[in-house]
């Protein structure tokens, strides 16, 4: 399932691309059917018609972290594993999986890895299967979203220019009031790019980690986003962890959230959040 939006290195190479797929997966002795997205949810639709016509090796998501969202969603408590090509912005999923992040050496690894399950979550009615959040991340991704160029660059220009700004919020987690900038609901550990917000997190231990980061002195962003991206928020005193299989929060205006990337604006200001044990299957 290629989506030819997903990042910064589709776009006009993804003729070229499907061809290279079906001639790598023919040299390997398989039959690859490749299929291009038309739309958010496409994805979805197709998968779902695909599994009953043949007994699918695997689905390969191409793309990133949506994509791969949008693919997983339906093979969620079905025999059918997922493969991941990771050509997406920030490939979150497919990182703290280990995989490769060449088009040649995925396509190699989706052909000859190994299958093992591992969780996925819900928030409300969105599966999710790296990260979910509120807050400061879910603005970020809210105004990525709107950009017409995607891929890492956008996206640190797009924080940046909100991070000044922006006013950390109340959420009332399992009924207690918490300030914060930001609450992260981690079956992965990173949001992509090797930002690890939740280092610690296992993606077959049965659990959520929840990341709540406190609010902070404007000034200690730097030293927060270093963390960030060398695995060590847990040293962090204004960063704490939960392990959860659910969790429940309330806010006073219907909240802005995303699941693996993708911002939604919610319609109610309750948000359940829950892990689903052992239900996906993943060529890593
Ligand atoms: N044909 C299409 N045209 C436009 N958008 C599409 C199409 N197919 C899927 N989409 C949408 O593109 C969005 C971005 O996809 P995806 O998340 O895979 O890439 P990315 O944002 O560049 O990578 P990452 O999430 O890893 O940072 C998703 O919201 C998805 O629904």
């Amino acid at each position: 399932m290629v989506n030819p939006h997903s990042g910064t290195r589709l776009g006009r190479s993804a003729a070229d691309m499907i061809r290279y797929i079906e001639d790598v997966a023919q040299q390997a002795g398989h039959h690859a059917r490749v299929v291009t997205t038309q739309g958010p949810g496409h994805a979805t639709e197709l998968v779902q018609e695909a599994l009953p016509t043949e007994p699918w090796a695997g689905v390969v998501a191409v793309g990133g972290d949506g994509t791969v969202n949008e693919v997983a969603r339906a093979l969620v408590h079905t025999p059918t594993p997922l493969g991941i090509l990771p050509l997406g912005s920030g490939n979150g999923l497919a990182r703290h999986l280990g995989l490769p992040l060449t088009l040649k050496a995925s396509l190699q690894r989706v052909l000859a890895g190994s299958v093992s399950t591992i969780d996925s979550a819900r928030l409300n009615e969105y599966p999710f299967f790296g990260l979910a959040g509120m807050g400061f991340d879910a603005h970020v991704g809210q105004l990525f979203s709107q950009q017409a160029q995607r891929g890492l660059a956008t996206y640190v220009k797009v924080a940046m220019e909100a991070y000044w700004p922006y006013q950390p919020q109340t959420y009332v987690v399992n009924g207690k009031p918490q300030p914060a900038f930001s609450l992260s609901f981690a079956n992965a550990g990173q949001f992509g790019n090797n930002a690890w917000v939740a280092p610690q997190a296992d993606l077959s231990d049965g659990l959520l980690d929840v990341c709540t980061v406190a609010p902070f002195p404007k000034l200690y962003g730097t030293a927060l986003s270093y963390l960030l991206f060398t695995r060590q928020m847990p040293l962090s005193t204004y960063v704490s962890y939960q392990k959860v299989q659910e969790i429940w929060v309330e806010t006073e205006q219907p909240p802005l959230i995303h699941y693996d990337g993708e911002p939604v604006q919610l319609a109610t200001t309750r948000v359940d959040v829950r892990i689903v044990p052992q239900s996906l299957r993943v060529i890593s």
